[in-house]
């Protein structure tokens, strides 16, 4: 197992934080929720750079307020304050990176940063928003890292860079015993490129599923308030009113389109999930 957190729990105000996640090897994992869910403060957790008020963070099977300079070597980040001083470029980044990590290849990273457009002799607080967020993936995958710890890396890029990004780990994940943990706002991101999805909602996991299984099982259920009070609620996550009557999340959706062939029953991705998890009632 790369990650282990058992109910990590962590309180600023009235926000807790109370999460529970494992990552393992060649898994990519992610962690969606609305802004102010507790993604950015599990992340925190993971990394040992808080103190949870109780539970237990492991990576490489260690306590992560314990990780030597030797463990956190073999982690890769992209977190949204991090990156290099603004007033250098990525020639001399490169060489901040090779005197700092033994197994950083300096080559390899100048000639990825070529082949993603990244000029080398820009100053970093000239690029774009699209160029720094590449350059942060890029500084992430340098120095053969076991783990990247990737919090939204592609906020606030066009689809095209978003692609670019998400190709750059998939590359990364070709060597075995490696694993990602990143958090997107972008559904659509995550069900493209995680093997599983924690939903966090409130600082509480509200879901964990296989991606597969949500796209392949989940669906969305419209019915009228008649059908709605004659209808199987065993497969039944959750339910919110609306106009029409009713929308009701299942993880079942083959039953209800079997046994309820009258019934407009949807297939529905990540987005539709979490919107009816947040918006609806739990059954
Ligand atoms: N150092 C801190 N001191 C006080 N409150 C904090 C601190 N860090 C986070 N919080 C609070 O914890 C809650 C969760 O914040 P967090 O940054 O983990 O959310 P997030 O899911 O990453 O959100 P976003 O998508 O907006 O980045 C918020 O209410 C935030 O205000």
């Amino acid at each position: 197992m790369l990650v282990k957190l058992e109910h990590v729990t962590k309180a600023y105000g009235d926000f807790k934080l109370d999460c529970s996640l494992s990552l393992k090897e060649g898994h990519i994992t992610g962690l969606v929720g609305q802004n102010g869910a507790g993604k950015s403060t599990t992340f925190k957790a993971i990394l040992g750079l808080l103190t949870p008020d109780s539970g237990s963070a492991w990576v490489f099977g260690k306590d992560s307020r314990k990780l030597t300079d030797e463990d956190r070597v073999k982690i890769g980040t992209v977190l949204s304050d991090s990156g290099f001083g603004g007033h250098l470029n990525i020639r001399e980044a490169a060489s901040i990176m090779d005197a700092s990590y033994e197994s950083f290849n300096k080559e390899g990273f100048l000639y990825q940063c070529r082949e993603h457009n990244l000029p080398a002799n820009k100053k970093i607080k000239e690029f774009s928003t699209g160029m720094k967020a590449k350059l942060k993936v890029l500084l992430a995958v340098s120095h053969e890292a076991a783990l990247l710890i990737l919090d939204e890396p592609t906020a606030g890029l066009d689809v095209v860079a978003r692609e670019e990004i998400l190709d750059m780990l998939r590359g990364y994940m070709e060597q075995e015993g490696r694993g990602i943990l990143i958090s997107s706002h972008i559904s659509s991101d995550l069900e493209g490129l995680c093997d599983d999805i924690y939903m966090i909602q409130g600082g509480k996991i509200v879901l964990h599923e296989d991606t597969d299984v949500i796209l392949s099982n989940y669906g969305l259920l419209k019915l009228e308030d008649r059908q709605y009070d004659t209808l199987d609620k065993d497969h039944i996550l959750c339910v919110k009113k609306e106009g029409f009557g009713y929308s009701a999340l299942t993880n079942e959706r083959q039953y209800y389109q079997e046994n309820y062939p009258s019934l407009i029953v949807e297939r529905c991705g990540i987005d539709q999930v979490e919107t009816m998890l947040i918006g609806g009632k739990r059954k």
